[in-house]
């Protein structure tokens, strides 16, 4: 091939051609909250994504340093940092997905929705900004409490006329990430063959993991059954407890966002049958915001997979969520009633 090029500027299209990636359009990911424990992390991972080309992070401290770091590797999305309320306008522009962890994690003792009070304002701000400057863009909410944020952010978009439910997830793949993780080691299996759902909310009691929906197929005695999925409920917790102060899961936050992130790209870039459990719109149950198995497409959900076939156990997992659930996305929606115009 290289024998018949004349000319330098047929060696750049050569050139081209060979190192081009899937994508040739722009796609701006932007990540708010992104010199957090999460942020950072999360950045270097979507750094390494052919799919990107503008990598736009935002926070208000620290993102000089974060963004100069990170743009000195040799990949292919041009980073940029914004710092600061007045230039987050600029930060989520055009952005195609916006992913948000920003605000405070938890301390032992803590329950999720003990953020609330702090996070709630952080994420109705952050999402203000995405409805004036980036209406059409994907948002994934990681900021917790998720099940009380993603209904904040959908009243907020609601409130500006451009709510897509289409288009807004709250992040709970860590969930199906330590369920995986668990049920491989219990049972002595490849960890990259697991795939368990996990349903429901994000804290607690409400996350539901459907371990006789792994593939492969597990079975477990009820006792042992019970024990796990009281573990896979309360595995936030255990990093929590571990970090005895210094926050909460950021690492595998962090892989696991950039997972459901790297499949949103790739089906939003036209790959067909990309799966991920995430907390969506739902008619599913009673409540309004369910975390389901969803197909995801170009203009974000394309189908709702839906909760399929229980165990008693599980559904009673369901009931037992429901309370905690609806008051926590009640509590969501009655911040944004009350406090943003
Ligand atoms: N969805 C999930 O599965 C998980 C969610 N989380 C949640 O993610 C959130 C972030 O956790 P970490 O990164 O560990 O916290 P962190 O404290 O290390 O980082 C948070 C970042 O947000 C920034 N920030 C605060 N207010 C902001 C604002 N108004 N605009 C932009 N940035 C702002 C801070 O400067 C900081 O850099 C927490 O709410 C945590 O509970 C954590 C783990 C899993
Ligand atoms: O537990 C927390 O506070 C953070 C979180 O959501 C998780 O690790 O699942």
């Amino acid at each position: 091939m290289f024998s018949r090029i004349t000319s330098s500027k047929q060696l750049c299209v050569v050139f081209r051609n060979c190192f081009s990636t899937s994508s040739r359009s722009d796609v701006k990911v932007a990540v708010l909250g992104a010199a957090g424990g999460i942020g950072q992390p999360l950045s270097l991972l979507l750094k390494q994504s052919p799919l990107i080309t503008q990598l736009a992070l935002y926070d208000i401290a620290h993102t000089p340093g974060v963004a100069a770091d990170l743009s000195h590797i040799e990949t292919r999305p041009k980073v940029t940092g914004y710092l600061g309320s007045d230039q987050l306008a600029d930060a989520v522009k055009d952005a195609q997905l916006v992913l948000i962890p920003a605000g405070v994690p938890r301390k032992p003792g803590m329950t999720r929705d003990d953020l609330f009070n702090t996070n709630a304002g952080i994420v109705a701000n952050l999402v203000d900004a995405c409805a004036k400057n980036c209406p059409k863009s994907m948002i994934a909410i990681i900021t917790n409490p998720v099940n009380s944020t993603v209904p904040i952010a959908a009243e907020v978009l609601k409130k500006h006329g451009v709510l897509d439910e289409k288009r807004l997830f709250g992040v709970t793949t860590l969930d199906v990430v330590r369920s995986n993780t668990f049920i491989a080691e219990a049972k002595g299996l490849d960890v990259t063959k697991v795939k368990c759902p996990v349903i429901g909310g994000h804290s607690g009691i409400t996350i539901v993991p459907v371990i006789s929906q792994c593939t492969p197929a597990v079975s477990f005695p009820q006792e042992e059954r019970v024990k796990l999925s009281v573990r896979i409920q309360n595995a936030g917790t255990e990093v929590v407890e571990a970090k005895a102060g210094a926050g909460s899961a950021t690492l595998s936050m962090a892989y696991a966002a950039n997972l459901f992130a790297k499949d949103l790209l790739e089906a939003m870039n036209g790959t067909e049958g990309k799966v991920q459990c995430a907390y969506v719109r739902s008619d599913e149950t009673e409540a309004k915001y369910f975390a389901t198995p969803v197909l995801l497409g170009k203009n974000g959900i394309e189908k709702n997979l839906g909760i399929g076939k229980l165990l008693d156990y599980e559904r009673n997992l369901i009931t037992a969520a429901m309370p905690e659930l609806l008051a926590n996305i009640k509590k969501g929606e009655e911040f944004v009633a009350k406090n943003v115009k």
